[in-house]
């Protein structure tokens, strides 16, 4: 805007506005004086839809055939909404109706659809990806920016169809991937509860309603999870939760009172073995007065002495074996209880997927994550690896340093190959000192690459043991996964590969 216009009131604006009019000899249409007071005001002008002329070219456009009838009646619509493109699309159907020699119905149709995107369906489109994302998750940073990409090009004035059409069909292809994620990902963590519950149902077998609670908590975990349902859950867990805390009040009072009784009978223990060496003291003071006394009636108090002396230690002896059946009828019941906790661990422990050394996969965790990443691969067709490493010489570090320092070994090494492999891959411990990783996304010799980067940080990273440094080295093989069938397979090669690799002199890795 000028200072001049600025200093000017609209109706000022409008008087001038009519005198160019006048000045310039214009005829005086509402397009004319628009143009002219934004041109006075200094607001640039946005020039206005010209419907007037456009529905007198459409009234003079032929209507002859159904077709162009149709395609007049768009035309129309487009005036009405002011649409350029909609206006322009129609007008190319139209102009291409005289070219076509034969022109069926479904022609006609495909001629007149937009070579533009409608601006409302590309918004609407857009906003679908927006809606669709958050029930994707945020793990696939790829999908998020292909839908950003998706997004701005709806946004953007007039988008090419075509440019639409691909961005969209690798936005739904991938889409469809982390779906089927999302699935697996949702089916694991239902798993994975019904597994806590199984064990709280497996841990609580003596406690009637507890057991019936986590069996309830069990069949409500079915699937398919309705959000209700949830609800639910979380209030049984809730109870279960405060039973078992209650529960476990119980047992430390248990233990409290255990440990009370067995105190009083240590002192009644000290208590018997003080009245005894005194009634041992007594019997012989009595025993030496019996030998010296010279008459009968000398003698007679002194057997008094002996008797009053064997009752009350008759007596501490009877309420001291009292109180040690009674301790050990709690000590029985306590062993009792002791051992089924210990079964019910035992049995719990079976579930378990974790080597509890090094904290890595056992080899049921293995097998387990082995099938899922299989699943995986060939569902997103990616390549996938497993890696078999054994130690070098571990018997020799056993020998030398202990078998506690050996332990402490294989911990180091868990504990580096975690840093030094990407988040997804999986460690898990195979036998005594051997090891199997699996690597996702990766091609074979990618793999072994991985595995001799694991190699050079374990030369970096020692394994200190009393200050010395013991250097701990590996032999390795890995192999490619190539398919559903090839699972046993591939495991076998990477032994074969470690076993090649252990050979040829040890600390290298052989990809078979
Ligand atoms: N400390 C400890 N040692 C283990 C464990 N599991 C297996 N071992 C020991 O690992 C050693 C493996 O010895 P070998 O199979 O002869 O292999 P190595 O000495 O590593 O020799 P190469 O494999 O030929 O390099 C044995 O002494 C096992 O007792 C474990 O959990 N802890």
């Amino acid at each position: 805007m000028t200072m001049a216009a600025l200093s000017r009131s609209p109706s000022e604006i409008a008087r001038e506005t009519l005198k160019q009019l006048a000045l310039r000899r214009l005829s005086p249409t509402p397009d004319h004086y628009l143009a002219l007071y934004d041109e006075i005001a200094g607001v640039p002008s946005t020039p206005a839809f010209p419907s007037t002329p456009l529905r007198a070219i459409l009234r003079v456009l032929p209507a002859q055939t159904p077709a162009q009838k149709r395609l007049l009646t768009a035309l129309d619509k487009a005036v009405e909404e002011q649409s350029w493109a909609q206006m322009q699309s129609t007008l190319v159907g139209y102009a291409n109706l005289g070219l076509a020699p034969v022109v069926t119905a479904d022609q006609e149709l495909a001629q007149a659809a937009p070579t533009r995107l409608p601006e409302r369906l590309a918004e609407n489109l857009a906003r679908l990806v927006d809606n669709t994302l958050p029930a994707l998750g945020e793990d696939d940073a790829r999908l998020h920016e292909m839908a950003q990409q998706l997004c701005e090009l709806l946004r953007t004035h007039d988008p090419l169809p075509a440019d639409v059409e691909r961005l969209l069909a690798d936005f739904s292809h991938r889409v469809s991937f982390t779906a089927q994620d999302q699935a697996a990902i949702r089916s694991t963590l239902l798993a994975l509860l019904r597994l806590v519950f199984e064990n709280i149902a497996a841990l609580c077998i003596d406690d009637a309603w507890l057991y019936g609670q986590a069996q309830s908590l069990l069949e409500a975990s079915q699937p398919p999870l309705q959000l209700r349902r949830l609800d639910g859950v979380a209030q049984r867990l809730k109870d279960v939760i405060h039973k078992q805390t209650e529960a476990r009040e119980h047992t430390v009072r248990a233990q409290a009172q255990m440990r009370e009784l067995l105190a009083s009978f240590i002192e009644r223990l000290a208590r018997m073995d003080e009245s005894s060496s005194s009634y041992h003291q007594q019997l012989e003071q009595c025993a030496e007065r019996i030998s010296q006394a010279q008459r009968l009636e000398d003698i007679a108090p002194l057997l008094e002495e002996v008797i009053g002396a064997t009752r009350a230690m008759a007596l501490s002896t009877r309420v001291a074996l009292g109180e040690l059946q009674d301790l050990r009828s709690h000590a029985d019941a306590r062993h009792a209880e002791i051992d089924q906790l210990r079964q019910e661990l035992d049995r719990a422990s079976n579930l378990a997927r974790h080597d509890p050394l090094t904290g890595s996969l056992n080899r049921k965790g293995f097998d387990e994550a082995l099938e899922r990443e299989v699943a995986r691969a060939l569902r997103q067709d990616r390549p996938l690896c497993v890696a078999l490493l054994d130690l070098d010489d571990f018997k020799a570090i056993n020998d030398r340093l202990g078998h506690a320092v050996g332990d402490q070994a294989l911990v180091h090494l868990a504990q580096v190959a975690r840093d030094a492999l990407r988040p997804h891959d999986q460690l898990a411990r195979y036998g005594g000192e051997e090891f199997v990783i699996l690597l996702p996304d990766t091609e074979l010799d990618e793999a072994a690459q991985i595995m001799r980067r694991l190699q050079r940080a374990l030369t970096t990273r020692f394994f200190l043991q009393q200050g010395e440094r013991v250097l701990i080295t590996f032999s390795a093989g890995v192999a490619q996964v190539r398919g559903d069938a090839d699972v046993s397979d591939a495991v076998r090669r990477a032994d074969q590969g470690m076993y090649l690799a252990k050979r040829s002199g040890k600390n290298r890795v052989v990809a078979a």
